[in-house]
């Protein structure tokens, strides 16, 4: 046998903040030292933190990570550390790994495939590195410390006294044909990933499949280090880390945990893979032609291993990974904005509802945190300590998660004559159930001094086309009474901490869905203008499915009423058949989704979603799905700019129609689509 354990380190690192993410590292490496492994292997630009975005492209950037590295090779005595960072070679910005042993630097190895597409564009601040091994001279300081002028810089495989390692970054692993793979033939037995992958429903489970995948292939140990924590935008790394042999999950770092560092570890029996490796012919046959990488020696013996500990296949499946990452993100965001606490408009919708119990489920999750005294990072000391900083109390200890809730998240139901008495009544009830400090105020008055203000200009007061108005005065008065919700929820906002002689601001948090916000159905600066939305990315049955999870799970009985009651806006004078959103949108919630999947995920233009939609919709006629889909396209071009102004969503979805950073789409259309509207009516005859 010939055993050996690595050390993978689970990081919520904060892009550009690099006191924050040093500590970190060192914590990190002292616990893999703590944990008898012999190699640390970090995730993707973990000492500067991703995503800096533009600031990659300063290279003050690069300098303070040098800086920060000067004191991570202080601890690298007997441990192979393996560090994320940018660095310039020849004025030019790699993404890079940086193998540091025994205070020396023996590789800087280079992304050699970036991460191009749906949230990233590494190729705008890095070039992919496409040269055989250089010299990177290294900076002075750094020279001091290590006692070389330069190091090697490139693609090559470590070759320590007892195994060989391949190293791969992020990206390079979704390629048609990993860079692991090659190496793996080239002989390496272990392939260490570093990522910075980030939460998309669904993700975790197609990851686990290519690591899978790929040792059961070859015949490897590969472990998969990934970021955790919000990305200083709309992204959370979901972390996720595993260790996976020859097809099998033998470890992984906790899900969705609120620890800022944890090292994943497990006991590989490398005879294993030489075992597997030698009975795969074909396998043989590929190696014996695979091109020679270079090796880099690392003077150390990773076998040392004394106590073997066999584990088994461990199943990876996860049924809440979207309240999860929510919370996770929203506490993240919470803990580094400064802000003390949350405001919502709740309305007693689907909508509102979901993104209160995101906060409530964040709750819970800190609540089981500092719940669980005996864990190995001191998790429960260090979110105990930030809650109560948080909430200005430094003896808070808090019973329930509804006891924290009550300190930092306020919501606020904002009446009119057109609000229904069981929607507040939902409002009030979820409100009460989940522990948050609620409101109501009544906003008729401001709504008619918004109006009497206009009256010496327009020539009679506007009407609702149910009282005899015009579409247009009918949209206006609809108009005012949001706008002027959010007026007063940011007003509560900036007051309820003073008003409590508390210090600090409250982040407003917006909930407007994926299919009311791609339909255009929402009105501009109104409260689905707030800070940040949470829910944004997710369609109506998606937030159905939250909601349903979270009754099952909390049994809160609002919940039950809010899921039973229709989608209303709740805006125009109250009827017998009342204001319903799919009526007034002319698109039910379920084909806005499928409109939204084929647009954004399979790429269809209006001309092949229609193709597309006149199979999937075999029950109607092809001139029915016609004037749906001219509908859809019509309605989203009038409506494309409001998206532009949307507030920053966190992203959870493939389909999300973020404009500002996952679906570049023009924000001025000709919405007759005059050439492609033609061509699916030739279609539809
Ligand atoms: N091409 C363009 N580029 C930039 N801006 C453009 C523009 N075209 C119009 N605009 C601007 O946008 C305005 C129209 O947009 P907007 O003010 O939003 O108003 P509008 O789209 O006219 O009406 C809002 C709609 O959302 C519905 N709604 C509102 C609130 C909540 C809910 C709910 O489901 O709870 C539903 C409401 O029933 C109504 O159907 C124009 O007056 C103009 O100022
Ligand atoms: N009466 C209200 N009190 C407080 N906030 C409201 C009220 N009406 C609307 N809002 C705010 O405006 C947002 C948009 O309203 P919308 O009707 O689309 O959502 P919803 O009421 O949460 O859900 P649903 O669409 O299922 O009714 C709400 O999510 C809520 O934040
Ligand atoms: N940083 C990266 O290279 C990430 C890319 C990868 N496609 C992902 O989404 O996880």
């Amino acid at each position: 046998m010939s055993i050996t354990r690595i050390g993978v380190c689970t990081m919520n690192q904060f892009a550009m903040d690099f006191n924050y993410n040093l500590q970190n590292i060192i914590e990190s490496i002292e616990i893999c030292k703590r944990k008898q492994c012999l190699y640390r292997v970090g995730p993707e630009l973990e000492v500067c933190g991703y995503m800096c975005e533009d600031h990659f492209l300063e290279s003050d950037t690069v300098t303070h990570c040098w800086e920060a590295l000067s004191e991570i090779l202080l601890h690298t005595d007997n441990i192979v550390c393996d560090i994320g960072m940018p660095v310039i070679h020849k004025s030019v910005f790699y993404n890079c790994r940086v193998i540091l042993l025994n205070k020396k630097i023996h590789l800087i190895r280079p992304k050699i495939y970036l991460a191009d597409d749906g949230n990233y564009r590494e190729s705008r601040y890095f070039t992919p590195w496409s040269k055989e091994i250089e010299e990177l001279e290294l900076p002075t300081f750094i020279q001091k410390i290590t006692g070389q002028k330069c190091v090697p810089i490139g693609v090559a495989i470590l070759q320590t006294l007892d195994t060989e390692i391949g190293i791969e970054v992020c990206e390079e692993m979704w390629t048609p044909i990993p860079t692991s793979a090659s190496q793996a033939l080239d002989g390496a037995e272990i392939i260490l990933n570093s990522s910075g992958s980030h939460f998309q429903i669904g993700k975790i489970k197609e990851r686990t499949e290519l690591f899978k995948d790929i040792t059961k292939r070859n015949g490897a140990c590969y472990a998969f280090c990934n970021l955790r924590g919000c990305d200083g935008n709309r992204l959370y790394f979901d972390g996720c880390s595993c260790i996976v042999l020859n097809g099998k999950v033998f470890a992984k770092s906790d899900a969705f945990s609120l620890k800022d560092v944890e090292v994943t570890t497990c006991d590989i029996d490398l005879q294993e893979i030489r075992n597997i490796r030698i009975n795969i012919k074909s396998r043989s046959l590929m190696a014996s032609k695979q091109k020679h990488f270079p090796r880099i020696k690392l003077h150390i013996n990773l076998t040392q291993q004394q106590n073997y500990v066999y584990y088994r296949d461990i199943p990876i499946q996860y049924e809440s990974e979207v309240e999860d990452s929510m919370a996770c993100y929203l506490w993240d965001y919470l803990r580094r904005s400064g802000a003390s606490g949350f405001m919502l408009p709740l309305s007693g919708g689907v909508d509102s509802a979901a993104t209160a119990i995101s906060v409530f489920y964040m709750a819970n999750k800190i609540f089981k945190t500092i719940s669980t005294i005996d864990d190995d990072y001191g998790s429960h000391h260090k979110v105990l300590n930030q809650l109560r900083q948080i909430v200005q109390d430094d003896q808070f200890s808090p019973k329930s998660p509804q006891e924290i809730v009550n300190k930092i998240f306020f919501t606020v139901y904002l009446g009119t004559q057109n609000s229904s008495p069981d929607s507040k009544y939902r409002s009030q009830l979820l409100a009460e159930q989940i522990g948050s400090q609620h409101y109501e105020v009544n906003i008729d008055e401001i709504c008619n001094a918004c109006l009497s203000a206009i009256k010496p200009i327009v020539k009679e007061d506007p009407q609702f086309i149910a009282n005899g108005g015009t579409l247009s005065e009918d949209l206006a008065l609809q108009n005012i009474q949001a706008r002027s919700r959010m007026i007063i929820t940011y007003l509560l906002a900036q007051l309820t901490p003073w008003n409590n002689g508390k210090q600090g601001f409250l982040i407003v948090l917006g909930s407007s869905n994926l299919d009311e916000s791609l339909r255009g159905f929402l009105t501009k600066y109104d409260c689905s203008s707030a800070d940040i939305n949470p829910i944004g990315s997710l369609s109506k049955n998606d937030l159905k499915e939250l909601l349903d999870f979270c009754y099952k799970t909390f049994q809160f009985s609002a919940l039950k009423l809010i899921l039973e009651a229709k989608p209303s806006p709740e805006l125009r004078p109250l009827t017998a058949e009342g204001h319903v959103s799919e009526k007034d949108m002319e698109l039910t919630f379920d084909e806005l989704e499928t409109f939204a999947k084929l647009r954004k995920v399979q790429k269809l233009g209006p001309v092949s979603l229609y193709k597309k939609l006149r199979y999937l919709w075999s029950d109607i006629s092809p001139k029915q799905v016609a004037e749906k889909v001219k509908k859809f396209f019509k309605f989203y071009a009038i409506n494309r700019h409001k998206v532009v102004s949307i507030t920053a969503s966190f992203h959870a979805q493939s389909y999300s129609c973020d404009d500002n950073r996952f679906d570049f789409r023009q924000f001025l259309y000709n919405w007759r689509w005059p050439w492609q509207f033609q061509k699916i009516d030739e279609n539809s005859e």
